[in-house]
């Protein structure tokens, strides 16, 4: 059913893409729709170009004939279609479920438009529930991890950090050679704050906290897609 969900949100959201478009290709299993829903468009003919957030993502579109570039070569993109793990009414989201987070904040940022699909159970009232994901550098990661418990307790928040493993036990790595450090907080009642301030701990390199980012969003639910912001 979920992933019945996704593929609706997917295809809505492809139904956007137009000719020569740069688009920018999120990270995660909804995502993965809307990359094979793109790919199936692109052998049909349409011309776009894509910049993956990850290097799974990468693999997926080159296996499905995509045109894919860098930002380094395309560093401005037209749109940006990717998951997320929580979405609020104000389109704030929580990323990095599937620890691509840095690279689809510096995706999303250099696209004119974000849109996020999801099934509808994303959809919540207040962000927190979902771990929020702390991508940090290996050096220095018990300093790095006190100075965030630190800075958590003076804006009156608790909830343990959990050092993200991959299935094999070790530490799990980003693609960009970093961990990760998930934060149960349950409840984040000014995520601003909490963004700006996190951004100012050395050994900190991004979080999950996606605000002003996304311009719109296409939620599946079993009674159809619900859509928020502009498409
Ligand atoms: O942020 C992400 C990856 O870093 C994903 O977009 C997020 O985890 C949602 O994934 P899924 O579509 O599999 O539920």
């Amino acid at each position: 059913m979920s992933d019945n969900l996704k593929r609706a949100a997917a295809d809505r959201a492809a139904e956007l893409v137009t000719d020569g478009m740069r688009l920018g290709l999120g990270t995660g299993s909804t995502a993965a729709h809307f990359v094979s829903a793109v790919g199936e468009r692109v052998r049909a003919g349409l011309k776009v170009v894509g910049v993956p957030t990850s290097e799974a993502t990468r693999e997926q579109a080159q296996r499905e004939g995509i045109p894919l570039s860098t930002l380094d070569e395309t560093p401005d993109l037209d749109l940006t279609v990717d998951g997320a793990d929580e979405i609020d009414d104000d389109l704030r989201l929580i990323k990095g479920g599937g620890g691509a987070l840095l690279r689809e904040k510096i995706v999303a940022s250099a696209s004119q438009r974000m849109i996020v699909i999801a099934d509808g159970s994303k959809l919540v009232s207040k962000l927190g529930r979902f771990p929020l994901p702390i991508e940090v550098v290996p050096f220095g990661l018990t300093a790095t991890e006190r100075a965030i418990v630190r800075l958590l307790d003076s804006l009156g928040m608790s909830g343990e950090l959990v050092l993200r493993h991959a299935p094999d036990g070790a530490a799990y790595v980003t693609d960009g050679g970093h961990f990760i450090l998930d934060a149960h907080l349950e409840r984040i009642e000014k995520p601003n704050v909490l963004a700006s301030t996190l951004n100012n701990i050395p050994g900190v390199v991004e979080h999950g906290l996606f605000l002003g980012l996304a311009t719109g969003a296409i939620l599946a639910t079993g009674d159809g897609l619900v859509e928020l912001g502009q498409l």
